[in-house]
């Protein structure tokens, strides 16, 4: 194998060789970099196990993770870090799955943040803008972020996807890793694979690849963050929709139909809002895949099925607490944020699809809108019309 020029080293880091020849370049020498999790879910904790068997492995990474948990007690009485540390598992948001020794939970996020260089930020998008406020003045100065969320905010100026607002907020550079994965799956090591985007330093990127890829979870970069977040975001969207057609039992053609119109808002609403889009990050597995997947087996689907099922009388957030015990939904959230933007430009009528959504999740319009047409819900037909969008 040819030598791999070393890197500079800066004062006060460490260089020291890979553990594993295996890895993906036995003889690069590299900084030692800390890896803090901040965010323990579902997905989070998956996350955690993920990278804790790689840091260990690795020597360009300290073997601890630390996890910054929400912290909550349980109905034993006893907190949730605790138990995460004595039993090495996320009993409430990851049962039956040990995470690894080298994963510590933390309930105090500016301590868990403090010494890490690596942040992996995985929560609902919902708490991310109170999150990053504490740590503002918390974070080393030279720290690299990645953000496993799906999600936007909207502001005033329109959207604002999370890595933007973590990268502007933090002042720090934050890659995106999105994909086909279903948490509960990964945890039990059946293989899938993930995209991360980045904007400019393709190092960073592979950097992000190497800590995360295992045998059963292949990781690969693409220089597209937006277009990477706008898939893992739009897409719960459309499973809610999916999710609908389930409750309505309309069938696989129907569903089917659902995920081709869904792609197809994707596509355009991520080339309205950032030109830079490329359509190629559609095939990745954060585009397609990850939209198959969500419609087949997701939390979005799972719960718009039973909002179908009743009929649009429980309302999302009753059906959410009762389904997912403590997880959170995305896509009821991520509709509204959507019909606000779409709104807000005047581009209703060219999104039925994410606009007949959100109005059945408000109760404006019934869960069998979402194949019907009357005079109050948008036409398809005028997104064929606007072809100059697709
Ligand atoms: N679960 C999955 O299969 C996947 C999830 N994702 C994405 O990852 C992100 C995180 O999802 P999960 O880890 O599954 O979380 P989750 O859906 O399991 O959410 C629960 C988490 O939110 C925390 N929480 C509750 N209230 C909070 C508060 N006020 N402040 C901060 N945290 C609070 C809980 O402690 C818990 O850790 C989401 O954007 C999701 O779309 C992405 C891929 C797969
Ligand atoms: O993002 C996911 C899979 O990639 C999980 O989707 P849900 O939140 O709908 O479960």
């Amino acid at each position: 194998m040819a030598p791999v020029p070393q890197k500079q080293q800066l004062e006060g880091e460490e260089t020291i060789p890979e553990k594993d020849s295996s890895s993906s370049n036995s003889h690069e020498v590299l900084m030692k970099s800390k890896v803090t999790v901040v965010g323990s879910g579902n997905w989070g904790s998956v996350a955690a196990k993920l990278i804790a068997s790689n840091t260990i492995k690795l020597s360009s990474f300290h073997d601890e993770v630390r996890m910054w948990v929400f912290e909550e007690t349980l109905p034993t009485g006893e907190k949730l870090t605790e138990v995460i540390n004595r039993t090495n598992e996320n009993v409430k948001y990851l049962p039956g799955i040990k995470l690894g020794k080298n994963v510590v939970a933390d309930p105090d996020l500016e301590h868990a943040v403090k010494d890490a260089s690596m942040l992996v930020f995985v929560t609902p998008h919902q708490f991310m803008e109170g999150i990053c406020r504490r740590l503002v003045g918390k974070i080393k100065g030279d720290v690299q972020a990645i953000s496993l969320i799906k999600g936007m905010e909207v502001k005033m100026e329109g959207p604002c996807m999370i890595s933007t607002l973590i990268s502007e907020k933090l002042g720090i550079n934050c890659c995106v890793l999105m994909g086909a994965n279903i948490a509960n799956e990964i945890a039990v090591e059946k293989f899938s694979e993930a995209t991360v985007g980045y904007r400019e330093d393709k190092e960073v990127a592979e950097r992000w690849v190497r800590l995360f890829s295992t045998p059963y979870f292949l990781v690969s970069a693409v220089q597209d963050v937006e277009g990477v977040e706008l898939c893992g975001t739009l897409k719960n969207v459309v499973a809610i929709g999916a999710g609908l057609v389930d409750g309505l039992e309309m069938g696989n053609n129907t569903k089917a139909a659902i995920m081709r119109i869904g792609l197809r808002e994707m596509r355009a609403f991520s080339k309205l809002m950032f030109s830079s889009v490329r359509d190629s990050t559609f095939f990745e597995s954060c585009g397609v895949a990850d939209l198959i997947t969500t419609c087949l087996g997701g939390r979005n689907r799972k719960v718009a099925e039973a909002f179908a099922k009743n009929g649009g009388k429980r309302c999302f957030d009753e059906l959410e607490a009762e389904l997912l015990q403590g997880q959170k939904l995305q896509g009821v959230s991520t509709a509204k944020e959507v019909y606000e933007v779409l709104s807000h430009r005047g581009w209703l009528e060219l999104f039925p699809l994410f606009t007949t959504v959100h109005e059945i999740c408000i109760g404006r319009l019934p869960p069998s809108a979402i194949v019907e047409y009357s005079e109050h819900t948008p036409k398809f037909s005028l997104v064929e019309g606007s072809a100059q969008y697709y």
